[in-house]
This record gives C-alpha cells, sequence and structure tokens, in this order.
C-alpha cells in the first residue's frame, strides 16, 4: 500500500469534514468522540476517484478472487460502481428494501448460484453492515470470503467478521488516522489520547485467548461468557449436552434460531409445515395431542423430514407427574413421544422425580429436555424463587438430561444451557385467553435468550413461507446485534 496517498487521502478527508472530533452518537446510542462521516465523499468527485483507486490497489495486492462487486448500501454503494466501471468488473446491488413490485429481489445484477461477491464498505466499527449485507448475499447462493473498507475504527469489526470466515481488507486504520493527523497537528495530544481510549474501551467483539479459543468460563463471569459467545462457541464448551451441541450448530449452520410452533390439528398440514419451513428453522414444535389423525407413520415421516432438513423435534407435552407416571406417558401410550422426539419439556412442580423419571427414559436414547422455568401467558405463577429453584435445584443438577429452559428471560449464566422462548410475534400484544407477545429483537437482544417460539405469526400469515423467513430474519439479526453490540 503506497503510504503517501493514504497520508494524504487522510488529510484531504478531515479538510472535507469526513472525520470529525466532538460528541457524535453512535447507531448504538454509544456517544463518541470521532465520528467518519464518508457520506460527504460524493461532493467531491477527486477524492471519490483516490478511494476507488485505494480500494481496487487493495484489491489487486492482496489477489482477491470473486466474481461479482457488491457496495454495503448506500455509502459505498457510488465507490463499489466506479470501481467496477473503471475495471470492467459486474457488480451486484443489495437493495435495502424488497421491491413490492415487479421481480421483488432483494439482490440486482445477474450471477449464478455458488459465485463468490467481494463486499466494498466505507466505515466498519462492528462489521454488522458487512454481515448484513453477505446475509443477503447468501441468500441469494453467493459466497462472501472478503471485504475491502476504506476506513476500520478497529472496534472488532475484523474479528466479528473473521468469526464469520469474512477477512476484512482495511485501507485505513483508526491509529494510522489519529497518527497522521496529530503528526500534520491537526488534533492535540489530548484528543489522540480520548479517542485511542474510547477505541480501547469499546470493542465490540469478546476477545479470544492468543490460542484462538474462547476465554474459558471460569476466567470471566459466566453473564460476559453466555452473551459474548457465539452458538458455535457454546456448541464447543466441555460440559455442552450433545443433544444441545447439536442444535447450537444447526443454529449457526442454518442462520436460525426459529423454532416454529406447528399447532395445527392434522398430521397432513403438520408435515407440509415442516416440509416448507424446514429449511427456515433450528427446531419444530409440535403439540401431537391436537392431531385428530395421529399415527406411528406420521411421526416416522416427520424424522425423515427433520433429517431431511437438518431440525431438532420438540414434542410441547409438559410433563408434570411424579416420575414413574411421566416415564410411562414419555415411552408409551399412543404418542411413544420418546421414540421419535429430541425435546420434550416438564414443569417443575413435582419436583426432581419428573426429570428423573423422563430421564430414565430418555437419556439412553440421547434426548434431552427444557425445564419451564417461565411461562408467556399472563398471570403465570412461574416467576421468582420458583424460576430459581427450577435452575439451581432441577436444571444444574441433571444437567446429563436437561438441555435448557422455557423461559422468557435469561434465567442462567451457564452458556451450556440453552434458552427458548414462547409467546413471540413482530409486534407486541396477545390474544384474548392471556397469551403476551414479545418481538424477536427484545426476546435475543434484550432478554438474552436463544431460541424463538413462533405459532400463530406464521400459521395465520397469508404466505407462511413469507412470514417464517421474517421471523428468522428478525431472531439472526437480533442475535448477531447481540454478539457484536455496536455500530456506526
Ligand atoms: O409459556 C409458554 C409455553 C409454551 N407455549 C406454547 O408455545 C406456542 C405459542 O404459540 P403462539 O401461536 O405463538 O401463541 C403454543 O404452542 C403454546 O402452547 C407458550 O405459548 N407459552
Amino acid at each position: 500500500m503506497n503510504d503517501i496517498s493514504v497520508d494524504s487521502l487522510i488529510l484531504k478527508l478531515h479538510d472535507v469534514n469526513a472525520v470529525k472530533f466532538g460528541e457524535y452518537k453512535l447507531k448504538s446510542g454509544l456517544l463518541t468522540p470521532i465520528y467518519i462521516d464518508l457520506r460527504v465523499l460524493v461532493s467531491h468527485p477527486n477524492l471519490m476517484n483516490q478511494v476507488s483507486s485505494l480500494i481496487y490497489q487493495r484489491v489487486q495486492e492482496e489477489s482477491l478472487q470473486f466474481d461479482s462487486v457488491c457496495g454495503v448500501p448506500y455509502t459505498a454503494l457510488p465507490l463499489a460502481t466506479i470501481i467496477c466501471s473503471r475495471h470492467e468488473l459486474p457488480m451486484l446491488i443489495r437493495r435495502k428494501e424488497a421491491k413490492d413490485y415487479g421481480t421483488k429481489r432483494l439482490v440486482e445484477g445477474s450471477f449464478h448460484v455458488g459465485d463468490t461477491c467481494l463486499i466494498i464498505e466505507d466505515t466498519v466499527t462492528s462489521g454488522s453492515s458487512i454481515l448484513e449485507t453477505a446475509e443477503v448475499l447468501h441468500k441469494e447462493g453467493l459466497k462472501v470470503t472478503d471485504a475491502v473498507v476504506l476506513m476500520d475504527r478497529e472496534q472488532g469489526g475484523a474479528e466479528m467478521l473473521e468469526y464469520q470466515k469474512i477477512i476484512l481488507h482495511p485501507i485505513i486504520s483508526m491509529s494510522k488516522l489519529l497518527d497522521v493527523l496529530l503528526a500534520a497537528k491537526r488534533i492535540d495530544a489530548e484528543t489522540d489520547r480520548t479517542v485511542r481510549k474510547f477505541i480501547q474501551s469499546n470493542n465490540t467483539f469478546r476477545p479470544k485467548e492468543e490460542n484462538g479459543s474462547a476465554v474459558p468460563a471460569a476466567k470471566r463471569p459466566c453473564v460476559e461468557l453466555r452473551r459474548g459467545l457465539s452458538y458455535a462457541d457454546r456448541a464447543a464448551l466441555p460440559n455442552v449436552h450433545p443433544l444441545a451441541s447439536k442444535l447450537l450448530k444447526i443454529m449457526e449452520e442454518k442462520r436460525s434460531n426459529l423454532c416454529i410452533s406447528a399447532d395445527v390439528t392434522s398430521a397432513k398440514e403438520l408435515l407440509q409445515l415442516a416440509e416448507s419451513l424446514g429449511p427456515k428453522i433450528c427446531m419444530l414444535k409440535t403439540h401431537v395431542d391436537i392431531l385428530k389423525d395421529y399415527t406411528a407413520a406420521f411421526s416416522q415421516e416427520l424424522q425423515t423430514l427433520a433429517e431431511k432438513h437438518n431440525f431438532l423435534i420438540f414434542e410441547d407435552r409438559k410433563f408434570a407427574d411424579i416420575g414413574n407416571t411421566v416415564k410411562h406417558q414419555y415411552e408409551g401410550g399412543v404418542f411413544q413421544i420418546s421414540s421419535w422426539s429430541h425435546l420434550v419439556n416438564a414443569h417443575a412442580v413435582p419436583g426432581p422425580g419428573v426429570v428423573k423419571g423422563l430421564g430414565a427414559v430418555g437419556k439412553p436414547l440421547g434426548r434431552g429436555c427444557l425445564l419451564i422455568a417461565q411461562m408467556s401467558s399472563q398471570g403465570s405463577l412461574a416467576t421468582g424463587e420458583y424460576t430459581k429453584s427450577v435452575v439451581s435445584i432441577m436444571a444444574e443438577e441433571h444437567s446429563d438430561f436437561v438441555i435448557g429452559f422455557i423461559c422468557g428471560s435469561e434465567v442462567t449464566e451457564r452458556p451450556e444451557f440453552i434458552h427458548v422462548t414462547p409467546g413471540v410475534q413482530l409486534k407486541t400484544g396477545g390474544d384474548s385467553l392471556g397469551q403476551q407477545y414479545t418481538t424477536p429483537e427484545e426476546v435475543i437482544y434484550s432478554k438474552g435468550s436463544d431460541i424463538i417460539i413462533v405459532g400463530r405469526g406464521v400459521l395465520e400469515a397469508p404466505d407462511r413461507l413469507e412470514a417464517a423467513e421474517s421471523y428468522r430474519k428478525a431472531g439472526w439479526d437480533a442475535y448477531i446485534k447481540s454478539v457484536s453490540q455496536t455500530s456506526q
């Protein structure tokens, strides 16, 4: 990289007020002493050309291989256009919203499934804007391996992207920018110190140990660990139950923390749901006792679909009896739940016997259990001390079978337990029988849960597949936000 041109570019960016010092609010609400506003570039054609040349120079230096280029909307869009036009490279445009007429495409331009697309961005803080664009491209079957950015604020974006298997190639780093401005006496030593301190103390990505592995639980408070760790990190923890590990891996692979509650009364309709929504979900929840035509053949077909689309089956049976009775209910009767459902749930009211009874059947089969620690219904009695006891007496003591909780918010800091939350719709509200709804963002980002359960939000939508995709995206975006935390 030609240092002289980078230095002169930094000074020019400062001249045109693209680098501002003072007190500015980031997208996250955080106040920053430095703000990079590259939107002004469009008013300075000579700068647009210089920036485009430096980006392309970087692409060549790194010998990046790709089939097309996509600029993150909107600031990087004209930069990508100049580069693609000058060097005759195919370009793709990512729409921020799909049109409601015509093709309804989110990615404009010609491409083939499996093509690689290079992303261009103006500024990176946490990396979430690049990830959002990569996510849209992935959905179209495109691969994203690299992104070139003009300005890296050095707040964890590169690490976050690397974690998601995207290599970031920055032209200007925050440290370089400060070095140049200080040397040119554009800022004083105090400003330089303040900004560096802010950048250092506001890293959006949880650091890893030098050997690349996640910092072990014992070294940091669990709440940080759980919130900072990705699903993939948690899947690899030594004390995680194999079924929980499988579920977390599915979530990461399918970029989905959505569980559909298939509350329909016909087996045929349930299987149709599993077939059509299978690719969007990590788990399918059933209430087999509301089916009017349950057969053993149905459960066979459901298992085949679960394998085909890589999701887990969760029978929402809510066992709540003494150990001996739940053993029979789980294994026998008409439904023989243990033979086909990966997961079941149980109330803690009967005490540890309920988990022991279920475990006697489920453990040899590799099954798992979610304990009901809280409920989404109005006036639920599962609160306070009851919830705490579910965690400490019932779950922690039986973690060879209990893999997590049905709950509305984080009930434990231990990362090996999975939090699953029902009562989710895109808008808050409720039904006439006491159900209460919270949004995916609130559940995953604010309340710290892992999986959203959605029933009528999808089942009553005019287009169930489209609705499932909206919930998958909302849940996944909230998860990405919670692991990346801030973005300019
Ligand atoms: O506290 C709880 C526990 C379970 N559920 C179940 O989840 C679904 C929710 O369906 P919606 O249509 O999204 O309301 C349903 O099967 C419940 O039995 C719950 O809602 N709350």
